[in-house]
């Protein structure tokens, strides 16, 4: 499965500090463009989703914004929040979000989006399906005409009986013969299997990476499916949540919004 390493990084096409500066911009400009004073903000995972996160501790210690409250979507975006001094607080108090912010690792032309390789697919969904707008922030890498076979769709699983539960994932319709699930070791917060032990995320559950070679047909009937498998507690699938999604370029920003 060499293929999910094969799409071309940005780096290939643009220096690696074009990409940090690219990634900043959208992160920023999502920020500027949808956040404003008095908001529940939604903040994501990733390196994308890193600069949204800064613009809005940023924004707020220069009095341009008031009144934010945010929920973060791991430990790590909570953690550079609390370090930003950005208010935060959880769904148990705020099931309404204004607004919510995060990268992607595929980007459809549907604007359906495969998320997780961070590992924090479950909190992000969670978060992001209660906000009245998703903003999506991505540089033009992330973009393929279907999904599946550029990144693997990482799916959190518990530990329990976890082979079992991959095997049934594996037996699916939309799965069967398509798809070859691997248990992520390593780090969580990545799907580089840089380690000998199973991934945990953030909730204390294992990711099983699925590895298509085909582009995945019906997304959001694959997605129904994975869920309904008891063991799952979610997958990256995320189909029609997508407000808009802002996209950097080597020609520059420009922005896709959900019909
Ligand atoms: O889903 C995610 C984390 O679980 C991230 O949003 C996704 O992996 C994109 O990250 P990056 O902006 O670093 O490429």
């Amino acid at each position: 499965f060499t293929h999910i390493h094969s799409r071309p990084t940005f780096s290939t096409r643009i220096m690696a500090t074009s990409q940090e500066e690219l990634k900043k911009l959208v992160g920023y400009k999502a920020v500027d463009d949808y956040v404003k004073s008095g908001m529940v903000v939604g903040l994501g995972t990733g390196s994308t989703a890193y600069y949204a996160v800064e613009r809005v501790g940023e924004k707020l210690k220069s009095g341009e914004l008031k009144d934010i409250l945010a929920i973060p979507t791991s430990v790590r975006t909570k953690e550079q929040a609390e370090s930003l001094g950005i208010p935060l607080v959880t769904l148990d108090t705020h099931s309404k979000l204004d607004v919510a912010i995060d990268g992607a690792d595929e980007v459809d032309p549907e604007l359906n989006l495969t998320k997780g390789g961070g590992g924090a697919l479950f909190r992000e969904k969670i978060v992001e399906v209660c906000a009245d707008k998703f903003i999506v922030i991505v540089d033009e890498s992330k973009l393929c005409d279907g999904l599946g076979p550029g990144f693997p769709i990482p799916v959190e699983i518990v530990p329990f009986c976890h082979e079992h539960t991959m095997r049934m994932i594996g037996d699916l319709p939309s799965c069967k013969g398509k798809c070859k699930p691997v248990l992520r070791l390593g780090s969580a917060a990545n799907n580089k299997a840089d380690g000998d032990e199973p991934a945990v995320t953030d909730n204390g559950n294992y990711i099983v990476d699925l590895h298509f070679e085909e582009p995945i047909k019906d997304p959001m009937t694959m997605g129904k499916e994975i869920k309904n498998v008891v063991g799952v507690v979610e997958h990256g699938l995320f189909c029609g949540m997508s407000t808009a999604v802002i996209i950097a370029g080597s020609d520059g920003i420009s922005v896709k919004e959900a019909k």
